[in-house]
């Protein structure tokens, strides 16, 4: 909250195709968000190399001049990879269920499995998308949505340029309320404020989840639901042949997000939402944001900064000239994706043990976590048919 309203620094985009966020927010009435007709700028060194407009044919004869048939060309790619991912809702819908990411992807097209296998970059450049096109507009889109630059796997790369289609919008009060509500129709028995620090494997097929040495229940199926490898408290697993899940290598890459509330500094070239896609600059995406539902007007406009560090004071003003509230969130966001994995963690860790963000590998979005659940869910009922 700030000032009064909520604003939402992570998970804030879904995708118009984004099949089961759009059916559950229909289900549970949500009204959708769109914000539109904000500009947009790439920034590259101290110059803007595009400011669009918010008249979308002004847009786009800038983007024709500046990157000719290159956009258009990106976009035909990503609707096809819309097409090849959106039949995981068909797959799921005849009671498929994927042992790994890498089986969910292959079933859905070989294609998307073996853009896991290479660079963004090397796949745009591989389909001669001009340089200038790649390093501006792509890593922009990289950058602002995973703070990583074009070298992420062609998979999730694609994710990321498909998160920054027209077709964007958000629940109106935050997109939290769609876990929310689905925790709420499941009638779970919820711990709230409860860490589980520890699964015992009982060997008669059950586990007992406990939390500071105190058992939580007995239970048949485990679910773990958090990013294992971007947290940094670890998980205790006593009576296990094996470690279920060890991290290895894998990192999670740290983004911090700034949240403002104040007035910009006027030698600060301010455009409506900048985006950056240059690694010198001290942050990598600058935005005006939009409450998730207006509950008091807003007596300052708010700002969110990404960056890959902490903002110190002197950065904070050479943005700002009057800030009267900052909040940062410095947190483990999603996958480093320059360091490919020779494997995802798998789907099963032990029979009843699932982890479902072993999907973000892949690529960490609303969507995919909730085709991920849908999947453990298929696999437990399975057991009971
Ligand atoms: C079925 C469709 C439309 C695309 C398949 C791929 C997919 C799951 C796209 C989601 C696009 C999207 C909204 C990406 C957001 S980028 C992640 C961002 N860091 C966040 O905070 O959510």
């Amino acid at each position: 909250m700030v000032m009064g309203n909520g604003y939402e620094t992570g998970g804030s985009i879904i995708h118009g195709k984004n099949k089961y966020a759009v059916d559950l927010s229909e289900k549970f009435g949500f009204e959708k968000k769109v914000d539109s007709g904000e500009a947009m700028s790439i920034q590259k060194g101290d110059e803007y190399v595009l400011n669009t407009s918010k008249w979308t044919l002004i847009t786009v004869l800038k983007v024709l001049y500046r990157y000719g048939f290159n956009y258009n060309r990106l976009t035909k790619l990503i609707n096809g990879f819309i097409d090849e991912f959106s039949t995981i809702y068909e797959l799921q819908e005849q009671g498929k269920v994927f042992q790994t990411p890498e089986e969910m992807l292959e079933a859905m097209s070989p294609n998307l499995l073996n853009l896991t296998k290479g660079d963004t970059k090397s796949l745009l450049k591989s389909l001669d998308f001009s340089e200038n096109f790649i390093e501006e507009l792509v890593q922009a889109i990289t950058y602002v949505n995973y703070g990583q630059d074009l070298s992420i796997h062609a998979f999730v790369g694609s994710v990321a340029t498909a998160g920054a289609d027209a077709d964007l919008w958000s629940v109106r009060g935050g997109n939290r309320e769609l876990p929310k509500s689905l925790m709420a129709a499941s009638n779970a028995k919820l711990h709230l404020n409860t860490a589980v620090t520890e699964v015992v494997n009982l060997k008669d097929g059950t586990y007992k989840l406990m939390s500071n040495s105190q058992p939580l229940g007995i239970f048949d199926h485990v679910v773990l639901a958090y990013p294992i490898e971007g947290t940094r408290s670890s998980l205790k697993y006593t009576d296990f042949e094996n470690t279920p899940y060890i991290s290895g290598n894998k990192k999670f890459h740290r983004t911090v997000a700034t949240i403002v509330a104040g007035h910009v500094n006027p030698n600060f070239k301010w455009r409506a939402d900048i985006l950056t896609c240059d690694p010198t600059h001290f942050y990598t995406s600058i935005s005006l944001l939009h409450p998730t539902i207006l509950l008091v007007a807003e007596k300052y406009p708010v700002y969110k900064i990404f960056s890959p560090k902490e903002l110190t004071k002197e950065q904070l003003n050479e943005i700002f000239e009057e800030i009267q509230h900052v909040e940062v969130h410095d947190w483990l966001a999603y996958p480093e994706y320059d360091t490919i994995p020779q494997k995802f963690p798998s789907f099963v860790l032990q029979p009843r043990l699932y982890y479902l963000n072993a999907v973000e590998w892949a690529a960490s979005a609303i969507e995919m976590s909730l085709i991920s659940g849908k999947n453990i869910a298929l696999m437990i009922s399975k057991e009971y048919q």
